[in-house]
């Protein structure tokens, strides 16, 4: 099918969920739609993906430094205003809508890190689907360690739903972790279920005919925790993007206290004002926090740390073997043994092999074979 068609078919089921009304009976129409809808996605997905070669799924800007942050927003909420304040890169700003046409990176250096921002352009409703450039956007926004959506403090609500719902079609999941549903696919033998603790929502029946909606046809599906048909689907599809998410509500100038104290309540949060630089700080510490990133220092031996230069290690890799590997190629097969003080050393220091996981800002010194 063409893009548009396709387009065109998510539009009809989207409006006819719309239209169902949620309880038990309708539960298993729902699962069924949502599968489909899920089928189309994909078809949607590869089709841009097939069409315009490997960049064509976002824009092509090369990665740099130990992070990437994308803003991702309306047009006109300040995105553009904001990567000029954060960083040493102008990116135009003006007060009309699409100022912005293309993937604009700065950086930033954290906490001796350093975290690429990029301005991208503003989306708007259907993106997903292919209006302006939104796929592109979203597609950059899953090359993103962190995607810091940008609202207007007039009017966040209706405007987050509506990003969330653009990044959600894109098979984005924000401040989501992966459902504990185990799939293993196979060549023969159809589709096989279990649940090791209660289901509420999802059954023999449901997973049957999803896994048919979405031509799974020989797979076991072990449910270990109570999911929703949304998570079995994502399961199943297999390719979702799990990111966390920051939401910046930007111009807090042009609102009341009133309207801000409100504001202040929900997780993930920030009030800022880029065009004054008001609260970026909190911005940039719970941008960090979300990044989830290792400092290490290293120790030479008989020497300081060096604070000056950490050794920034991702989410899921800070061993110290990761840590090896982040100084040279052949340093984890030269290493004897290490020494760590910090948070992760039982005593201070720690001598320990390959395998130790290192805390934030451990110090860490390297003995090598001789
Ligand atoms: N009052 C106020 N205006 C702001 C603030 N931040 C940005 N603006 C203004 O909002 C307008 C849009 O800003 P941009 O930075 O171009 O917004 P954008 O999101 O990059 O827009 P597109 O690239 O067109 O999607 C400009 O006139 C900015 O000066 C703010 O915190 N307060
Ligand atoms: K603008
Ligand atoms: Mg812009």
């Amino acid at each position: 099918m063409e893009s548009t068609a396709i387009a065109a078919k998510i539009a009809e089921i989207e409006a006819e969920m719309a239209k169902t009304q949620k309880n038990k009976a309708t539960e298993g129409h729902l699962g069924l739609l949502k599968a489909k809808l899920a089928k189309l996605r994909r078809e949607l997905i590869d089709a841009t993906t097939k069409k315009s070669g490997p960049a064509g799924d976002g824009f092509d800007v090369t990665k740099a430094g130990d992070a990437r942050v994308g803003l991702i927003g309306f047009p006109s909420v300040g995105k553009s205003t904001l990567l000029s304040t954060l960083t040493e890169t102008e990116s135009e700003a003006a007060d009309y809508e699409f100022t912005t046409l293309t993937a604009i990176p700065g950086t930033l250096v954290y906490n001796g890190a350093r975290i690429q921002i990029l301005d991208l352009p503003g989306i708007i409703e259907g993106a997903k689907d292919g209006k302006g450039r939104g796929r592109q956007v979203i597609g950059t926004a899953r090359t993103c360690d962190v995607i810091l959506i940008v609202l207007d403090a007039a009017k966040p609500l209706p405007m987050k739903k509506k990003i969330e719902h653009e990044l959600e079609g894109f098979g984005i999941r924000l401040n989501k972790r992966p459902p504990n549903i185990v799939v293993t696919k196979k060549d023969k033998g159809g589709v096989g279920y279990t649940a090791t603790c209660d289901q509420t929502f999802i059954n023999t029946d449901v997973v049957k005919s999803v896994c048919r909606e979405l031509k799974v046809n020989n797979v076991d599906i072990v449910a270990r925790e109570d999911c929703t048909v949304d998570q079995l689907i994502d399961a199943i599809e297999g390719n979702r993007a799990y990111i966390p998410a920051v939401y910046a509500l930007n111009k807090i100038d042009q609102i009341t206290i009133e309207e801000l104290d409100l504001m202040d309540e929900l997780p993930s949060w920030v009030p800022i004002c880029a065009s004054h630089r008001w609260n970026l700080d909190e911005l940039l510490e719970l941008i960090w926090k979300k990044l989830d990133m290792t400092r290490c220092y290293t120790k030479p031996h008989g020497k300081a740390p060096d604070y000056e230069d950490p050794v920034i290690l991702k989410h899921g890799k800070r061993t110290i073997e990761d840590f090896c590997d982040h100084i040279h190629k052949a340093m984890a097969s030269e290493l004897k043994y290490a020494l760590v003080w910090g948070a992760s050393a039982k005593h201070q220091p720690q001598r320990v092999g390959k395998e130790h996981i290192l805390a934030d800002e451990d110090i860490v010194q390297i003995v090598k074979r001789s």
